[in-house]
């Protein structure tokens, strides 16, 4: 662990200093495409201005064959790269990989002044995070960057888990964490085959009436991912770092997805991945807030006045603890609304709000 003193201080000679605040940009999806997919690469303009992250992915999703041709396709995408308002991140291969060196050097030294954030895989703990750091700050000073690139991790093993703090905590370069559902249930040995999202086996099932073990009992269907995704809010928040659920594997269930979404949403999460495009409306509607909780969340601030003390409102008790949450709600809707003028509207915000 650095020197609180040296926290700040550039990893190499010539390299941007640090951010001492992670932009708080709109991430409510980050859209996945394989760069090595020329089909792909050819739909970018029409999808950039549509997401707020468009993700280059060179790990898993790519055959091993195709690496290069990833790469390649990621560079010709960031040298082509006109949509400011959408941030440019890559998802690079893991750092035990024959790739992840390369994958670094190319996206730095090629593309790095339109790339806002590398996302690594497989962070096990803090040490993966100060590897990239200090390779990041040499290649930056290398390319005469001007800003720093930022850093997202995604938690994909039980070790990361575990870790999680001192991850989130390892470099003033992280920007947030992912969850990674499909190589964490491999990591835990747990008996799922699918990529996110719930298992009918996980429930728990009702007290046998009056009790008789034949009649039918209702069962209600947990959340696998619960436990995990409460860890990552809590270790990103206590560092000013942003938390997102990742992927949801199931692409033509869409209902499931947008509920696996909705409590990533309620619990602190940003964003999620969006992996294919009928994911990305879904993650807009999701994280945005609902025009009625915004409205409400309006009221009840201008009920309280300096934001102290206890009122009724419809016949409920407000106060600091109320009203702070609703400042959230009406903060993210201000936020997604500055870049989005149909929400502006939806929320009923002129341009003074
Ligand atoms: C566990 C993890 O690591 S998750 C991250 C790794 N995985 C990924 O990144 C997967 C990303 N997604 C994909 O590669 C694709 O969506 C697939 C392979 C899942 C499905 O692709 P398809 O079989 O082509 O789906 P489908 O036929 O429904 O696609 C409809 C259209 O959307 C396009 N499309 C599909 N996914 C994407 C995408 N992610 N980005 C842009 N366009 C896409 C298709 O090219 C197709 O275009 P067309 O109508 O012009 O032919
Ligand atoms: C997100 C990811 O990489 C995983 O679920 O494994
Ligand atoms: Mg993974």
């Amino acid at each position: 662990m650095r020197s609180p003193k040296d926290f700040f201080r550039p990893l190499a000679v010539g390299a941007p200093a640090p951010l001492r605040e992670v932009p708080a940009n709109p991430s409510r999806m980050i859209h996945f495409f394989p760069p090595s997919n020329a089909k792909m690469v050819a739909k970018v303009p029409d999808i950039a201005p549509t997401v707020d992250v468009l993700l280059g992915n060179l790990e898993d999703g790519v055959p091993a064959t195709d690496k290069e041709a990833a790469r390649a396709g990621l560079i010709e995408v960031g040298k082509k790269w006109s949509t400011p308002d959408t941030q440019f991140w890559t998802r690079i291969n893991s750092l035990d990989s024959p790739w992840a060196l390369d994958d670094l050097q190319a996206a730095v030294l090629e593309i790095g002044d339109v790339l806002d954030v590398v996302m690594v895989p497989k962070v096990e703990g803090p040490e993966d995070i100060h590897y990239v750091d200090r390779l990041l700050a040499q290649l930056e000073a290398k390319a005469g960057l001007d800003r720093p690139i930022l850093v997202h991790a995604i938690l994909e093993t039980a070790a990361g888990v575990a870790r999680v703090e001192e991850i989130c905590a390892a470099s003033p370069r992280m920007q947030g964490l992912s969850l990674g559902p499909a190589d964490l249930a491999a990591n835990r040995r747990m008996k799922t085959t699918r990529v996110g999202g719930g298992h009918p086996g996980y429930l728990v099932r009702a007290d046998p009436e009056g009790g008789d073990l034949e009649a039918p009992r209702a069962t209600y269907q947990q959340d696998l991912w619960h436990y995990t995704i409460a860890r990552m809010v809590d270790a990103c928040v206590s560092n000013g770092i942003f938390p997102y659920y990742g992927p949801f594997g199931d692409i033509k269930d869409v209902q499931a997805c947008e509920d696996q979404f909705r409590n990533a949403f309620l619990l602190g999460c940003v964003g999620a991945w969006s992996l294919h495009p009928v994911q990305i409306g879904i993650a807009k509607k999701v994280f945005s807030p609902d025009p009625k909780d915004v409205a409400h969340a309006q009221r009840v601030i201008e009920a309280m006045g300096d934001g102290t003390g206890a009122i009724m409102l419809d016949g409920k008790m407000e106060d600091d603890a109320s009203v702070k949450q609703c400042r959230v709600m009406l903060e993210t809707a201000k936020a997604l609304a500055e870049r989005d003028p149909e929400l502006a509207d939806l929320y009923g915000f002129s341009k003074e709000d």
